[in-house]
């Protein structure tokens, strides 16, 4: 298959590596010259913490990307997705899926502007990636990845299954609306509170009040999800939690990391997003408000 990975930070490296190393033919594209030249000279190594596979790679800015191709994979912060749609718009063709495994809500509908309903996948992954320079990731195989139609899941087959080829777990799913907002949750506890302790994800679960606030947020989370109808557990959250807390140790979140670096977050597309669905169900979120507005304050304006 024919891919462009469209925001080649940690996860559109990790992804685009993978999918490589699984035989597909992948295109990088980020909006960063000094990233677009370090993958073309080093390509991607990835460090799984058991061991590091590498792969050349092929990266170019948005306006010098060329020819059509069958799947756009976005990986900006949520932020730039609309820009970054609009400037690869010439790798766009009548017959070009767009996928989506960007935390938070909403993504759907930018993608649908451009690809339209049919042809617009949407997702999650909770697979770990941390950029520790361009061309270096580091992350770990305990993971997933699910993929959905926002018409309906038939269309998601043959993407589903080239990630399958390409060695990732793929799970199985009648309502992506589900894994989607359960890592909302899921994000919307471990983003923020790790934002504003600076915690890894494994600091997080061994202090006892930081434990007890996930499980409030999540609490939260669930409550606006099923005044949306869509049917979250809050068991199979706080085991997603469990398990993050065991295998993802020292990873620190993406939230964190785009505090630590001065950069804004998304917070507005994650939690952001759960607070406003509530205020439009009148589903009160009062310690996802303290957490929003703790963070808004963090991040550089
Ligand atoms: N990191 C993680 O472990 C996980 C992250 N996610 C989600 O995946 C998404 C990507 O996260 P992550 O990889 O961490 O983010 P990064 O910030 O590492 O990567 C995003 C990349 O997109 C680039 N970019 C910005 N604007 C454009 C544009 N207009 N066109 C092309 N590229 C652009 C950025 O450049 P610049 O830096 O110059 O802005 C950056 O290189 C987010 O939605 C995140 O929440 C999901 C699961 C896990
Ligand atoms: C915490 C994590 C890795 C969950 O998989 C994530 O989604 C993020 O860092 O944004």
């Amino acid at each position: 298959m024919k891919i462009a990975v469209v925001g080649s930070g940690a996860m559109g490296q990790l992804f685009g590596a993978r999918l490589a190393l699984g035989g597909n033919d992948v295109s990088f594209v980020d909006a960063n010259p000094q990233v677009v030249e370090r993958l073309n000279a080093d390509g991607i190594t990835l460090d799984f913490g058991t061991g590091t596979t590498s792969v050349v790679a092929s990266a170019t800015t948005a306006a010098d990307a060329r020819g059509i191709v069958d799947l756009v994979m976005m990986f900006t912060k949520g932020f730039h997705t609309e820009a970054a749609l609009e400037s690869i718009g010439h790798l766009v063709g009548k017959a070009t899926f767009g996928l989506t495994l960007q935390n938070g809500l909403g993504n759907d509908v930018v993608l649908e502007q451009q690809f339209g309903s049919e042809r617009t996948l949407i997702g999650m992954t909770d697979l770990p990636a941390d950029l520790i320079r361009p061309g270096l990731v580091r992350t770990r195989r305990e993971g997933k990845v699910a993929i959905g139609g926002t018409r309906g899941a038939m269309v998601a087959q043959g993407v589903r299954e080239t990630f399958s080829a390409a060695g990732f777990t793929v799970a199985e799913t009648t309502d992506v609306r589900v894994p989607i907002w359960e890592k909302v949750a899921f994000n919307s506890a471990l983003n923020t509170i790790s934002a504003l302790t600076r915690q890894t994800v494994g600091q997080i679960g061994t202090d006892g009040g930081t434990r007890a606030l996930v499980e409030n947020v999540v609490d939260e989370v669930v409550d606006v999800a099923h005044a949306e109808g869509v049917d979250i557990d809050n068991d199979r959250i706080m085991s997603a939690v469990s398990s993050a807390f065991a295998h993802h140790t020292d990873h620190k979140t993406s939230m964190l990391g785009d505090i630590e670096s001065g950069r804004r977050t998304e917070i507005d597309n994650i939690a952001g997003a759960v607070v406003q669905r509530g205020r439009d169900h009148h589903v009160e979120t009062p310690v996802l408000d303290v957490l929003c507005t703790l963070v808004r304050s963090t991040q550089p304006s």
